[in-house]
Parts: structure tokens; C-alpha cells; sequence
């Protein structure tokens, strides 16, 4: 049946949309499956399937319904490109509060739309929230500027939060868990849980955080200075992860406003996400993003892209979320994902295909991982054209010829060096553990500094 009639309205203009501000657009990249209509008949039949219709008329419909229908306002056959205007109304909202819920956002737009069997594919690119609803979201309470005021640093431009996982991923009892820890803290300032550690019978949740607790503070006596760590409460039970969250405050005790916690949210989803958020407000909220690649992959047509995860993140209240290493790590990417960055950072950004304001609401800072080293950092810094991030390197600190001190010590080096704006080869003649993170990482090193040998051959082969 076609519906365009009813769930398509192209005369209606984008722009008319935002400022008219009663619709949430979004934009997605959308092919019909061969021999089910033209088109527009197929977008048309999204759109009811995504909100007051389904694949036939019902005599339930009325005149209100009709009000609140998500309208296709433009197709683009040859790009596959087709964009829907969603009515304020439709999203569901909380009895306890009136405020938004992510989860019924997901449902609607990119909800039984996945499944239908006239459409080959939908995957969306990018949303536009207009004011009315955005306010409705908790969006950020906590943010890189927290970790910098408890760091001592500027809050407005406190540079790269210097950062490690755990490495090996899964395998360390208690002991060694907390000995890595002091050994990367004594040179940088931020460690997370790997995202599968949690509460291993063999590193038992409570045993580790006790002695991750007293790493910590050994490591600020040593230094002099504040360190931080995001410790994992990811469960399907939301009292599990409310029960992980009050032990680890409770163990860390005066230093638990250097806790971050670690949520992995796509294998959560938003339950969790918001658990956190509300539970925990005062502590910066680590959104952690694990299988994402099978929706945001570029080789999956389905789902969303990594720019929309990172976009829902900050309405849903993330302080930090992952934005991948922008084609200089292992993961994943390329240099244009820095418009992820700006979207979770600015007032005001533009996605792919929609501007938005955020109406002061607090940014959500990128998070940086994935295959990282100190040699990797100054390309990066240069694509995103600042350096105030958490950056997490494992490999990068663990892999380090001189072992974790070395390996934290020279990706902060790194970033001094780009801060500066001082050629990495030239600063690393000065600075010990960055010579010697060209010798840990060869490959990278003969790739980005061709010649580094000869400059740096005496330092670096002196051990
Ligand atoms: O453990 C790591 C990286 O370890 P390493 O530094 O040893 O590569 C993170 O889980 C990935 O960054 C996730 O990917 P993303 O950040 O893209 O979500
Ligand atoms: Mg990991």
C-alpha cells in the first residue's frame, strides 16, 4: 500500500522545520528493497512503520493521530538519501520527571524500521533535536574540567589528560592489577578499567578496587600530584552497578572525586547509561562504546554511525565518551571523524547534514584510544587542532621498552612537544622516554619520522 500520501509531505523545507521547532529530523541513508515500489512509497511506509502506522490503514486512526505522523520532507533516490521530520509529541517521556528517555528515541527512528521487509537497508547519518526537546535530556554534569580542577590544572584549556588501560586485557589477579597502576601512575595521570575487567573470580571486584585504592594514594604521595581512575560498573542489573559504584567510593574515600566510572553503553544500551548519570552525578561518567562497530561500521549499512552514537552520549548526560583515534590508531577511522569531536565539544556544530545548538548544555569530551603511542599523538593533535582530551594509550604505555612509568612519561613528552610546537624527533633528544617510545615503536617511527635514527641514534641505542 502506498502511503505517501499520508506520511510524505515534500513540499516542507528543512529550515522551516527548525525554526518552526516541533521536530526532531533525522537523515538517513536508505535503499528499497528491489520490487517493493518507488522510492518515496517505501520512505513513505518507514516513517508510519516509525510512528503512528503500520503497513495497512487501521480504523482506530484519527485526526489527532494524524497530527502527530513522522512525514518523509525529502528523498534524494540517486544518494539514497532520505530525511524525516519526527513530531515532538511522539517520544516518550518519564512519569517520574517529564523528562526525555533515549531509549524511546531509539525505538521510534531506528527501531522495527531495521527490520522491514521492503527496505534493503537504513542506517542513519545524523538527527537534528530542536530546543524544546533537547532541554528535556540530563545531558553532561561532569566533564574534562572537573578531572583538571582535581589535576590542578586550568579548567578551561588543561591540555591532554595523559591515560592507560590496564593491559592485559583479562588475566591479572588483584596484585599485579594494582601494580601496574602505581607503575603507570608514578608518570601519568588517568587509568581505566579495561572494558571486560569487573568481578573476575580470579580479580575479585572488591579485593582489586581495596588495593587499586591504596595504589593510588602511594602514587600521589610519590608524585606530589592527583591521579585518577575510571573504574568499570558495567551490569545488566542497574542495583549491581549501583552497588559496584557506592564500594568504590566508599573504598577510595576521600579521593573519590578522583573516580571516574566506566559504563560500556552500546552493550548496556541507555538504561544504563542514565543509571549512572542520575545515581552518580558527581562523578564523571566514562561512556565506554564496545561492539558499536557492528551498527556505526562503515561496512554496516544498518544502524547508526559512530557521529550519531557520540551525539545521543551528550544528550544522555556522558562527561567523556570514544570517539576512536580518527585514522591514527588501530581502530576504525579517519581524519574527518573530528566532526564527532566538535559536535560533543562546541555550542553550536555542524553534523553531516544538520546544524546544532546544544543551549548551553555541558560538553562531553572525546576520549581517545585505540592502538595510541606517544609517536602517534602529535598528527592527531594536529587533525583535531587542540589538545584537551583524555587519551588512553595501553599499548602505548605497557608496550614501552622501558615499561609503564617510561610509557605514561612519554606521551606526555609527546603532547609537551606539540604543546610547545617543537619537532617530536628534535624534543625527544632532550627527553629520555620519548627516545626511547621511537625505540619501542619502531614501525610507527620509521613511518612518521623518517631520518629519526641518525638524529636520535646515540640516545636512543644507549641502553
Ligand atoms: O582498550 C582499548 C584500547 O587499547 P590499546 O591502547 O592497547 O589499543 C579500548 O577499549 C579501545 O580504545 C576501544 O576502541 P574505541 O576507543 O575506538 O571505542
Ligand atoms: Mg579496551
Amino acid at each position: 500500500m502506498d502511503q505517501s500520501n499520508r506520511y510524505a509531505r515534500l513540499d516542507l523545507d528543512e529550515k522551516d522545520l527548525i525554526v518552526g521547532g516541533r521536530h526532531v529530523l533525522c537523515a538517513y541513508i536508505m535503499k528499497p528493497k528491489e520490487g517493493f515500489g518507488d522510492y518515496l512509497s517505501v520512505a513513505a511506509h518507514f516513517a508510519a512503520e516509525s510512528s503512528t502506522g503500520t503497513n495497512v490503514e487501521v480504523c482506530t486512526t484519527d485526526e489527532f493521530t494524524k497530527g502527530v505522523d513522522a512525514l518523509v520532507y525529502e528523498i534524494d533516490p540517486a544518494r539514497e538519501l532520505m530525511k524525516i521530520a519526527y513530531p515532538v509529541e511522539l517520544f516518550d517521556r518519564n512519569i517520574i520527571d517529564g523528562r526525555a528517555m533515549l531509549c524511546s528515541f531509539l525505538t521510534l527512528t531506528i527501531g522495527n524500521n531495521q527490520g522491514m521487509g521492503d527496505v534493503e537497508y537504513a542506517k542513519m547519518h545524523d538527527f537534528y533535536v530542536p530546543p524544546a526537546y533537547l532541554r528535556l535530556f540530563d545531558g553532561p554534569a561532569m566533564n574534562i574540567a572537573d578531572m583538571w580542577r582535581v589535576l590542578g590544572r586550568s579548567v578551561t584549556d588543561g591540555g591532554m589528560v595523559v591515560g592507560t588501560i590496564i593491559k592485559p586485557k583479562l588475566g591479572l589477579r588483584p596484585q599485579p592489577f594494582a601494580d601496574a597502576c602505581y607503575e603507570f601512575w608514578l608518570g601519568g595521570d588517568f587509568i581505566k578499567n579495561d572494558e571486560p575487567q569487573g568481578n573476575q573470580v580470579f580479580a575479585p571486584l572488591k579485593e582489586t578496587i581495596r588495593l587499586v585504592s591504596d595504589a593510588m594514594k602511594r602514587a600521589q604521595d610519590e608524585t606530589g600530584e592527583a591521579k585518577l581512575f575510571s573504574a568499570n560498573i558495567t551490569a545488566d542489573d542497574p542495583f549491581e552497578m549501583i552497588a559496584r559504584g557506592e564500594y568504590i567510593l566508599e573504598t577510595f574515600g576521600e579521593n573519590a572525586d578522583h573516580v571516574a566510572f566506566l559504563v560500556d553503553g552500546y552493550v548496556t544500551g541507555p538504561a544504563a547509561i542514565t543509571t549512572c548519570r542520575r545515581q552518580f552525578p558527581r562523578q564523571f561518567l566514562h561512556y565506554h562504546r564496545a561492539g558499536h562497530g557492528a551498527v556505526t561500521s562503515p561496512q554496516s549499512m544498518r544502524g547508526y554511525t559512530a557521529f550519531v552514537l557520540s551525539k545521543m552520549s551528550r544528550l544522555q548526560g556522558a562527561s567523556g565518551i570514544h570517539t576512536g583515534t580518527m585514522g591514527f590508531g588501530k581502530m576504525e577511522g579517519e581524519a574527518a571523524d573530528k566532526a564527532m569531536a566538535f559536535m560533543l565539544e562546541r555550542d553550536n556544530a555542524e553534523g553531516p547534514y544538520y546544524p546544532q545548538e546544544w543551549l548551553g548544555m555541558k560538553a562531553t569530551t572525546p576520549i581517545i584510544s585505540g592502538g595510541m603511542n606517544a609517536l602517534r599523538l602529535p598528527g592527531f593533535f594536529d587533525n583535531l587542532g587542540h589538545s584537551n582530551i583524555i587519551q588512553t594509550s595501553g599499548g602505548g604505555a605497557f608496550g614501552h621498552l622501558d615499561g609503564g612509568t617510561a610509557g605514561a612519561k612519554s606521551l606526555r613528552q609527546a603532547h609537551d612537544a606539540w604543546k610547545s610546537g617543537v619537532d617530536l624527533v628534535e624534543y625527544a633528544r632532550e627527553h629520555r622516554e620519548l627516545a626511547r617510545a621511537f625505540e619501542s615503536f619502531q614501525n610507527d617511527a620509521d613511518r612518521f619520522y623518517p631520518g629519526w635514527r641518525q638524529k636520535l641514534g646515540v640516545i636512543a641505542a644507549a641502553e
